[in-house]
Protein backbone atom coordinates (compact mmCIF):
# COMPACT_ATOMS: atom_id res chain seq x y z
CA UNK A 1 0.00 0.00 0.00
CA UNK A 2 1.29 3.42 -0.58
CA UNK A 3 2.04 6.58 1.93
CA UNK A 4 -0.91 7.33 3.62
CA UNK A 5 -2.54 4.02 3.86
CA UNK A 6 -3.95 3.90 7.43
CA UNK A 7 -5.85 1.34 9.09
CA UNK A 8 -7.60 1.52 12.72
CA UNK A 9 -7.73 -1.74 15.05
CA UNK A 10 -9.32 -1.61 18.08
CA UNK A 11 -8.30 -4.63 20.30
CA UNK A 12 -10.31 -6.17 23.24
CA UNK A 13 -8.73 -6.07 27.05
CA UNK A 14 -8.90 -9.99 27.95
CA UNK A 15 -8.50 -11.43 31.65
CA UNK A 16 -6.05 -15.00 31.49
CA UNK A 17 -6.46 -18.05 33.39
CA UNK A 18 -9.65 -17.92 35.18
CA UNK A 19 -8.32 -19.69 37.91
CA UNK A 20 -7.50 -23.32 36.69
CA UNK A 21 -7.21 -22.59 33.42
CA UNK A 22 -3.31 -21.54 33.46
CA UNK A 23 -1.90 -20.38 30.49
CA UNK A 24 -4.28 -22.02 27.74
CA UNK A 25 -7.67 -19.81 28.77
CA UNK A 26 -8.65 -16.45 28.44
CA UNK A 27 -11.40 -14.39 27.32
CA UNK A 28 -12.03 -10.95 25.64
CA UNK A 29 -13.53 -7.81 27.59
CA UNK A 30 -15.47 -4.76 26.42
CA UNK A 31 -12.64 -2.44 27.29
CA UNK A 32 -10.24 -1.22 24.21
CA UNK A 33 -7.17 -0.14 22.84
CA UNK A 34 -7.56 1.66 19.89
CA UNK A 35 -4.18 1.32 17.13
CA UNK A 36 -3.83 4.04 14.06
CA UNK A 37 -1.12 2.92 11.64
CA UNK A 38 -0.34 5.30 8.72
CA UNK A 39 2.12 4.57 6.95
CA UNK A 40 4.62 7.73 5.92
CA UNK A 41 7.48 8.99 4.09
CA UNK A 42 9.74 10.49 7.04
CA UNK A 43 10.46 8.71 10.51
CA UNK A 44 8.37 6.10 12.32
CA UNK A 45 6.74 8.30 14.87
CA UNK A 46 4.58 6.53 17.72
CA UNK A 47 1.94 9.52 19.87
CA UNK A 48 0.30 7.90 22.60
CA UNK A 49 -2.84 9.70 24.63
CA UNK A 50 -4.88 8.34 27.70
CA UNK A 51 -4.41 8.96 31.21
CA UNK A 52 -1.56 6.01 31.37
CA UNK A 53 0.47 7.56 27.73
CA UNK A 54 3.46 8.64 29.68
CA UNK A 55 4.41 4.96 30.85
CA UNK A 56 4.38 3.37 27.19
CA UNK A 57 7.47 3.25 25.67
CA UNK A 58 7.77 5.96 23.17
CA UNK A 59 11.20 5.37 21.37
CA UNK A 60 9.53 3.10 18.62
CA UNK A 61 12.05 -0.01 18.21
CA UNK A 62 11.12 -0.84 22.11
CA UNK A 63 7.42 -0.48 21.32
CA UNK A 64 5.37 -3.70 20.94
CA UNK A 65 3.01 -2.17 18.52
CA UNK A 66 6.12 -1.24 16.43
CA UNK A 67 7.70 -4.90 17.22
CA UNK A 68 4.70 -6.44 16.21
CA UNK A 69 4.47 -4.34 13.23
CA UNK A 70 7.76 -5.87 12.11
CA UNK A 71 7.06 -8.86 12.92
CA UNK A 72 4.83 -9.39 10.44
CA UNK A 73 6.88 -7.99 7.79
CA UNK A 74 9.71 -9.62 8.43
CA UNK A 75 7.27 -12.93 8.21
CA UNK A 76 6.80 -11.80 4.70
CA UNK A 77 10.38 -11.41 3.81
CA UNK A 78 9.36 -7.86 3.32
CA UNK A 79 11.11 -4.53 4.51
CA UNK A 80 8.71 -2.58 7.12
CA UNK A 81 7.59 1.20 5.58
CA UNK A 82 7.98 4.34 8.05
CA UNK A 83 5.00 4.61 9.94
CA UNK A 84 3.05 6.79 12.34
CA UNK A 85 1.40 4.71 15.11
CA UNK A 86 -1.11 6.65 17.77
CA UNK A 87 -2.34 4.45 20.48
CA UNK A 88 -5.42 5.50 22.04
CA UNK A 89 -5.19 3.46 25.48
CA UNK A 90 -8.22 2.16 27.04
CA UNK A 91 -6.68 -0.69 28.86
CA UNK A 92 -4.28 -0.30 31.77
CA UNK A 93 -0.84 -1.36 31.64
CA UNK A 94 0.37 -4.23 33.42
CA UNK A 95 -2.04 -4.79 35.31
CA UNK A 96 -3.10 -8.02 34.32
CA UNK A 97 -5.44 -7.30 31.73
CA UNK A 98 -3.91 -8.10 28.52
CA UNK A 99 -2.06 -5.13 27.77
CA UNK A 100 0.74 -6.26 25.47
CA UNK A 101 -1.50 -9.02 23.61
CA UNK A 102 -3.63 -6.02 22.49
CA UNK A 103 -0.72 -4.59 21.34
CA UNK A 104 0.66 -7.38 19.88
CA UNK A 105 -2.83 -7.75 18.15
CA UNK A 106 -3.06 -4.53 17.09
CA UNK A 107 0.32 -4.75 15.65
CA UNK A 108 -0.23 -7.79 13.39
CA UNK A 109 -3.40 -7.27 11.91
CA UNK A 110 -2.70 -3.52 11.34
CA UNK A 111 0.33 -4.94 9.68
CA UNK A 112 -1.63 -7.34 7.67
CA UNK A 113 -3.75 -5.34 6.71
CA UNK A 114 -1.72 -2.75 5.22
CA UNK A 115 0.37 -5.31 3.71
CA UNK A 116 -2.86 -6.88 1.60
CA UNK A 117 -4.30 -9.14 4.15
CA UNK A 118 -2.12 -11.92 3.03
CA UNK A 119 -2.03 -13.96 5.89
CA UNK A 120 -5.09 -15.64 7.31
CA UNK A 121 -6.53 -14.81 10.87
CA UNK A 122 -4.91 -18.48 12.13
CA UNK A 123 -1.41 -17.57 10.90
CA UNK A 124 -1.59 -14.31 12.67
CA UNK A 125 -2.98 -16.03 15.23
CA UNK A 126 0.27 -18.32 15.09
CA UNK A 127 2.90 -15.17 15.44
CA UNK A 128 0.83 -13.55 17.99
CA UNK A 129 1.34 -16.92 20.25
CA UNK A 130 4.82 -17.00 19.44
CA UNK A 131 5.65 -13.21 20.28
CA UNK A 132 3.76 -13.45 23.43
CA UNK A 133 4.66 -16.85 24.55
CA UNK A 134 1.55 -18.52 25.55
CA UNK A 135 -1.77 -17.59 23.92
CA UNK A 136 -4.43 -17.45 26.79
CA UNK A 137 -4.75 -13.48 25.79
CA UNK A 138 -3.83 -13.09 22.30
CA UNK A 139 -6.39 -15.73 21.09
CA UNK A 140 -9.34 -13.89 22.70
CA UNK A 141 -7.91 -10.82 21.83
CA UNK A 142 -7.83 -11.38 18.30
CA UNK A 143 -11.13 -13.59 17.95
CA UNK A 144 -13.11 -12.78 21.06
CA UNK A 145 -15.10 -14.59 23.08
CA UNK A 146 -13.85 -17.17 25.94
CA UNK A 147 -11.30 -19.84 24.24
CA UNK A 148 -8.90 -22.21 25.28
CA UNK A 149 -6.32 -23.06 23.33
CA UNK A 150 -4.37 -26.66 23.34
CA UNK A 151 -1.61 -27.74 20.97
CA UNK A 152 -2.92 -29.81 18.18
CA UNK A 153 -1.77 -32.50 15.93
CA UNK A 154 -0.91 -29.77 12.97
CA UNK A 155 -0.45 -26.45 15.37
CA UNK A 156 -3.23 -25.07 17.90
CA UNK A 157 -6.51 -26.19 18.82
CA UNK A 158 -8.96 -23.31 19.46
CA UNK A 159 -12.29 -24.26 21.18
CA UNK A 160 -14.86 -21.86 22.06
CA UNK A 161 -16.18 -21.66 25.49
CA UNK A 162 -19.33 -20.73 26.31
CA UNK A 163 -20.29 -18.16 28.25
CA UNK A 164 -23.93 -18.45 30.19
CA UNK A 165 -25.92 -14.83 29.81
CA UNK A 166 -26.25 -14.69 33.68
CA UNK A 167 -22.43 -14.88 34.53
CA UNK A 168 -21.10 -11.07 34.94
CA UNK A 169 -17.32 -10.37 35.06
CA UNK A 170 -16.02 -7.91 37.19
CA UNK A 171 -13.01 -6.27 37.23
CA UNK A 172 -10.76 -5.07 39.96
CA UNK A 173 -8.24 -2.85 38.90
CA UNK A 174 -5.73 -1.40 41.12
CA UNK A 175 -3.66 1.85 40.96
CA UNK A 176 0.05 -0.88 41.10
CA UNK A 177 1.56 -2.49 38.75
CA UNK A 178 2.54 -5.88 38.28
CA UNK A 179 4.63 -6.92 34.85
CA UNK A 180 3.65 -10.96 34.23
CA UNK A 181 7.82 -11.34 34.25
CA UNK A 182 8.13 -10.71 37.88
CA UNK A 183 4.80 -12.68 38.14
CA UNK A 184 5.82 -15.42 36.47
CA UNK A 185 9.26 -15.62 38.30
CA UNK A 186 7.70 -16.69 41.42
CA UNK A 187 5.91 -19.65 40.36
CA UNK A 188 8.20 -23.39 40.57
CA UNK A 189 8.62 -25.27 37.48
CA UNK A 190 7.42 -28.32 39.16
CA UNK A 191 4.35 -29.27 40.08
CA UNK A 192 2.85 -32.07 42.00
CA UNK A 193 0.43 -34.98 40.99
CA UNK A 194 -2.11 -33.89 43.92
CA UNK A 195 -1.99 -30.21 42.66
CA UNK A 196 -1.84 -31.16 38.84
CA UNK A 197 -4.84 -33.28 39.73
CA UNK A 198 -6.90 -30.58 41.53
CA UNK A 199 -6.20 -28.00 38.19
CA UNK A 200 -7.49 -30.58 36.01
CA UNK A 201 -10.68 -31.27 37.37
CA UNK A 202 -11.44 -27.73 38.64
CA UNK A 203 -10.95 -26.72 35.03
CA UNK A 204 -13.49 -29.29 33.93
CA UNK A 205 -16.09 -28.01 35.90
CA UNK A 206 -15.11 -24.11 35.45
CA UNK A 207 -15.94 -25.35 31.64
CA UNK A 208 -19.45 -27.16 32.80
CA UNK A 209 -20.23 -23.58 34.94
CA UNK A 210 -19.70 -21.22 32.47
CA UNK A 211 -21.41 -22.95 29.76
CA UNK A 212 -24.84 -23.42 32.52
CA UNK A 213 -24.20 -21.15 34.92
CA UNK A 214 -24.40 -23.45 37.95
CA UNK A 215 -24.11 -21.69 41.26
CA UNK A 216 -22.26 -24.88 42.58
CA UNK A 217 -20.13 -25.60 40.24
CA UNK A 218 -18.58 -21.84 39.41
CA UNK A 219 -18.31 -21.18 43.57
CA UNK A 220 -16.05 -24.61 43.54
CA UNK A 221 -14.31 -23.84 40.50
CA UNK A 222 -12.57 -20.85 40.63
CA UNK A 223 -9.70 -22.37 42.59
CA UNK A 224 -6.41 -23.76 41.51
CA UNK A 225 -3.12 -24.49 42.86
CA UNK A 226 -0.89 -24.02 39.93
CA UNK A 227 -0.21 -20.60 40.34
CA UNK A 228 -2.12 -18.57 42.57
CA UNK A 229 -0.87 -19.40 45.62
CA UNK A 230 2.73 -18.41 44.66
CA UNK A 231 1.52 -14.68 43.38
CA UNK A 232 -0.70 -13.71 45.84
CA UNK A 233 1.48 -12.76 48.05
CA UNK A 234 2.44 -10.05 45.31
CA UNK A 235 -1.28 -8.61 45.63
CA UNK A 236 -1.66 -5.90 48.74
CA UNK A 237 -5.25 -6.68 49.89
CA UNK A 238 -5.65 -9.79 47.83
CA UNK A 239 -7.76 -12.17 50.99
CA UNK A 240 -9.50 -9.08 52.08
CA UNK A 241 -10.80 -8.31 48.30
CA UNK A 242 -11.87 -11.68 47.89
CA UNK A 243 -13.69 -12.35 51.51
CA UNK A 244 -15.78 -9.00 50.56
CA UNK A 245 -16.55 -9.81 46.77
CA UNK A 246 -17.68 -13.69 48.11
CA UNK A 247 -19.74 -11.54 51.20
CA UNK A 248 -21.94 -9.75 48.19
CA UNK A 249 -22.38 -13.00 46.28
CA UNK A 250 -19.61 -13.39 43.84
CA UNK A 251 -19.56 -16.75 42.74
CA UNK A 252 -15.99 -16.60 43.68
CA UNK A 253 -12.72 -14.49 42.75
CA UNK A 254 -9.66 -14.47 40.48
CA UNK A 255 -6.11 -13.21 39.63
CA UNK A 256 -6.75 -11.43 36.63
CA UNK A 257 -3.78 -12.96 34.36
CA UNK A 258 -0.51 -12.39 35.99
CA UNK A 259 -2.22 -9.88 38.37
CA UNK A 260 -2.67 -7.47 40.06
CA UNK A 261 -6.67 -6.94 39.05
CA UNK A 262 -8.33 -8.93 40.88
CA UNK A 263 -11.79 -11.10 38.49
CA UNK A 264 -14.46 -11.76 40.20
CA UNK A 265 -17.77 -13.79 38.49
CA UNK A 266 -21.34 -12.89 39.74
CA UNK A 267 -24.13 -12.84 38.72
CA UNK A 268 -26.92 -10.11 37.09
CA UNK A 269 -28.25 -9.40 40.40
CA UNK A 270 -25.31 -9.28 42.52
CA UNK A 271 -23.30 -7.42 40.24
CA UNK A 272 -23.84 -3.68 41.59
CA UNK A 273 -23.00 -5.04 45.55
CA UNK A 274 -19.78 -6.88 44.33
CA UNK A 275 -18.55 -3.91 42.65
CA UNK A 276 -18.97 -1.50 45.69
CA UNK A 277 -17.63 -4.61 47.83
CA UNK A 278 -14.47 -4.71 46.47
CA UNK A 279 -13.88 -1.36 45.91
CA UNK A 280 -14.39 -0.68 49.53
CA UNK A 281 -12.21 -3.34 50.87
CA UNK A 282 -9.44 -2.13 48.69
CA UNK A 283 -9.75 1.22 49.91
CA UNK A 284 -9.91 0.13 53.79
CA UNK A 285 -6.73 -0.84 53.43
CA UNK A 286 -5.38 2.07 51.33
CA UNK A 287 -5.45 0.98 47.72
CA UNK A 288 -6.75 3.17 45.17
CA UNK A 289 -8.68 1.10 42.11
CA UNK A 290 -10.86 0.94 39.79
CA UNK A 291 -14.20 -1.55 40.01
CA UNK A 292 -15.97 -2.20 37.04
CA UNK A 293 -18.62 -4.88 35.99
CA UNK A 294 -17.97 -5.51 31.93
CA UNK A 295 -18.99 -7.99 29.20
CA UNK A 296 -17.50 -10.72 26.69
CA UNK A 297 -16.67 -8.82 24.00
CA UNK A 298 -17.95 -11.44 21.04
CA UNK A 299 -15.70 -9.68 18.17
CA UNK A 300 -12.22 -9.65 19.50
CA UNK A 301 -9.68 -7.10 17.13
CA UNK A 302 -11.72 -5.33 14.30
CA UNK A 303 -11.08 -2.83 12.26
CA UNK A 304 -12.78 0.66 12.83
CA UNK A 305 -13.93 3.25 9.76
CA UNK A 306 -12.38 6.61 10.05
N1 LIG B 1 -0.78 -0.12 24.07
C1 LIG B 1 0.47 -0.53 24.16
N2 LIG B 1 1.37 -0.14 23.25
C2 LIG B 1 2.64 -0.55 23.33
N3 LIG B 1 3.12 -1.37 24.30
C3 LIG B 1 2.27 -1.78 25.23
C4 LIG B 1 0.91 -1.39 25.21
N4 LIG B 1 0.31 -1.96 26.26
C5 LIG B 1 1.24 -2.67 26.90
N5 LIG B 1 2.42 -2.58 26.29
C6 LIG B 1 3.67 -3.21 26.73
O1 LIG B 1 3.35 -4.36 27.50
C7 LIG B 1 3.86 -4.23 28.85
C8 LIG B 1 2.92 -4.86 29.84
O2 LIG B 1 2.91 -6.25 29.59
P1 LIG B 1 2.65 -7.30 30.74
O3 LIG B 1 2.61 -8.63 30.08
O4 LIG B 1 3.62 -7.10 31.86
O5 LIG B 1 1.23 -6.91 31.31
P2 LIG B 1 -0.23 -7.14 30.75
O6 LIG B 1 -0.15 -7.67 29.34
O7 LIG B 1 -0.99 -5.88 30.94
O8 LIG B 1 -0.80 -8.20 31.75
P3 LIG B 1 -1.20 -9.77 31.59
O9 LIG B 1 -0.29 -10.35 30.55
O10 LIG B 1 -0.99 -10.34 32.95
O11 LIG B 1 -2.63 -9.78 31.19
C9 LIG B 1 3.97 -2.72 29.04
O12 LIG B 1 4.90 -2.42 30.05
C10 LIG B 1 4.42 -2.25 27.66
O13 LIG B 1 5.80 -2.51 27.46
N1 LIG C 1 -1.17 -17.00 31.69
C1 LIG C 1 -0.34 -15.83 31.87
C2 LIG C 1 -1.20 -14.62 31.60
C3 LIG C 1 -0.45 -13.32 31.73
O1 LIG C 1 0.20 -12.97 30.55
C4 LIG C 1 0.17 -15.79 33.29
O2 LIG C 1 -0.64 -16.00 34.19
O3 LIG C 1 1.38 -15.58 33.51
Amino acid sequence: MSVNSSVTVTVPATTANLGAGFDCIGAALTLHNNFKLTLVDGETQIIVTGSEAARVDNIYKDNLLYCAYVKLYEHLGQTPSPVKMEIGLGVPLARGLGSSATAIVGGLVGANILAGEPLTQSQVMDLAISMEGHPDNVVPALIGGCRLAATGVNGWEICDIPWHESIVPVVAIPDFELSTKEARRVLPTEVSRADAIFNISHLGLLLRGLETGKTSWLQAALQDKLHQPYRKSLINGYDAVSAAAINAGAYGMVISGAGPTLLALTDTSHSLDVVAAMATAWKEIGVAAQVRALNIDNDGARVIKD
